[in-house]
């Protein structure tokens, strides 16, 4: 058996121009690189990333997503919860386990940054001697998002707006780090600003060897839009989700929710002699944005050549039953089944709605927009400042008898607030989220929900309003997935299963960066007291921290 490895990351953030999709703007990178570096490491390694901040005048941290965190809860790297952000010139050292193998990423967890390009993946290999429940020839990633023009500042300043800016449909879909914008003659006169011939923006190519067997593996590190991806000519059996292994789905296309992480299995087993396209289409909002493409290649045809087809659009942006019976296939690779606990001690019913808060548009969970403190949770529970934020218990529950979910409420009026949800240490809690109308008539969004230091089982999936009565005696308490992060579909509701064993304090929030921005979160503790005494580095900043050591 191999011995675990550490692996020394040193990391420079950094603003730097960039063309993705041809447009050249600001864009933050790690070491140059948007996506930056893919984290290789097999299972039981210890990643260690030396982060400095060199953005000049922002604040950053970087969230860990799917990693658990295990003992390791101030590396979370969630701005205001697990740590004070690190300031422009700092560094800070993340180090952390990957207890397990599969497919994770890593984004910025602070403003709206994850949009200005701050992310990428974490590829976690189980060990040689270990086999998985399928086989493949080749392993290759895919990294989807969405890009604006606007800059990531002047997304938050519309979205704090009393004169509220909307930070509207994205201009490109990148693939790899690549799009193209459709209007680049449009945007400039100048080609320095649009350049459609920027090598920069040359679509991304996937390589295969026909008749070869490909893993693919997908995150999607999109900021606002739910993502269909399809392999132009080729059907993909969906193998792993978040990290766990799913009873093998064979689909057309695959739905993908920002911060979802899949990997498929693909063939390579069709006409030789041209290549296909890789069509992102988005769904759930009415798309107005083309769709992004890049090129899957078959060897020996030339990576630029395009197919001579048109690249698949995908189902329709609106078919809520095609996304929701999706979601529904995904279930636990048989072999690799952990039960959850027959019951649950505690049920909290998470309402999901658009608000108005003196004429500002937030989010709220149960009528409460919630707001970060100046002293992030983690530390000022061990540290005992318990003063720095609300200690009104933050609402179980809605009163589902008598909300309507269907209808623009006539009542939006929420409040904001810092409390958190303490959860008794080992406990099993279950989350129902509840989806309803936003204020616009006729309209229910789709929410992918994240949950920070756990994976959760999905024990299930209804549309329209759950009730507490019967529903749950139809939850899937046999072969569920886990998950970190799950689909809430439009108008309907999606039941969690976790148990609270991980001592911390951890976020729980819809993955889409502006509406967690504009409140849609909630965060939980659970057996602070249990936490190890916080690394001397992660108290204060600069040279006021008491003590710092870089490995
Ligand atoms: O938060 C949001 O605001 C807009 C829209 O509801 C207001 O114009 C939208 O689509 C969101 O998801």
């Amino acid at each position: 058996i191999a011995e675990a490895k550490t692996h020394l990351l040193k990391w420079e953030i950094k603003y730097a121009f960039k063309s993705p999709d041809c447009f050249t703007k600001l864009v933050i990178t790690i070491n140059g690189l948007s996506p930056g570096p893919t984290i290789t490491a097999t299972q039981g390694d210890t990643i260690v990333v030396v982060v400095t901040n060199l953005l000049e005048t922002e604040n950053t941290a970087i969230h860990w997503h799917g990693i658990r965190q295990i003992g390791t809860p101030w590396s979370d790297g969630t701005g205001g919860v697990t740590q004070c952000p690190i300031q422009p010139g700092d560094t800070f050292v993340y180090k952390f386990v990957v207890d397990r193998p599969g497919t994770y990423m890593y984004h910025a967890h602070y403003g709206m940054q994850r949009s200005a390009g701050l992310h990428g993946m974490i590829r976690v290999m189980v060990p040689q001697e270990t086999k998985e429940p399928f086989d493949y020839d080749y392993d290759r990633s895919i990294v989807v998002n969405d890009w604006w023009h606007k800059s990531a500042q002047e997304q938050a300043a519309g979205l704090a707006a009393l004169n509220f800016g909307w930070v509207g449909e994205p201009q490109s879909l990148l693939i790899n780090g690549r799009g193209k914008f459709i209007n680049c003659s449009l945007a400039g006169a100048n080609s320095n600003v649009c350049n459609i011939s920027n090598p920069e923006c040359s679509p991304a190519v996937i390589t295969m060897i026909p008749g070869k067997i490909y893993r693919l593996r997908i995150i999607s590190v999109s900021s606002l839009s739910a993502f269909n991806l399809e392999l132009e000519g080729h059907n993909m059996t969906i193998v792993e989700a978040d990290g766990s292994y799913v009873n093998p789905v064979a689909v057309k296309n695959l739905n993908i929710y920002s911060g979802e992480s899949y990997s498929v299995l693909i063939k390579a087993d069709q006409d030789p002699s041209r290549n296909y396209w890789v069509a992102l289409n988005v769904v759930s909002r009415k798309p107005g944005t083309p769709t992004g493409t890049a090129i899957l290649n078959y060897f020996s045809n030339h990576p630029s050549k395009s197919p001579p087809t048109r690249p698949p659009i995908g189902p329709s942006w609106n078919d809520v039953l095609y996304r929701f019976n999706q979601s529904l296939a995904i279930r636990s690779h048989p072999n690799y089944i952990e039960p959850p606990p027959r019951t649950s001690d505690r049920v909290i019913i998470f309402l999901n709605t658009q608000n108005k808060i003196n004429g500002y548009v937030k989010w709220a969970v149960n009528n409460v927009s919630f707001t970060l403190p100046d002293t992030p949770y983690l530390i000022a529970l061990k540290e005992k400042l318990t003063h720095v934020f609300s200690q009104k218990p933050a609402p179980e529950t809605y009163d589902y008898k008598s909300y309507d979910i269907g209808i623009v409420q006539p009542n939006p009026n929420a409040t904001t607030s810092n409390s958190l949800y303490k959860l008794d240490y080992g406990s099993t809690v279950d989350i129902i989220l509840q989806n309803a109308n936003t204020l616009n008539v006729n309209n229910s969004e789709t929410h992918p929900w994240h949950l920070h230091g756990h994976d959760f089982w999905v024990v299930g999936y209804g549309l329209g309003k759950f009730d507490p009565e019967s529903d749950p005696k139809r939850y899937n308490l046999v072969d569920p997935i886990k998950k970190n992060t799950v689909p809430l579909h439009p108008y309907g509701w999606t039941a969690l299963r976790f148990r609270a064993d991980n001592p911390g304090v951890w976020a729980f929030h819809c993955h889409v960066e502006a509406h967690f921005f504009m409140g849609m979160g909630v965060v939980f503790e659970t057996g602070v007291e249990k936490v190890g005494r916080l690394p001397e580095s992660i108290l204060g900043c600069g040279k006021s921290k008491k003590h710092t050591s870089y490995p």
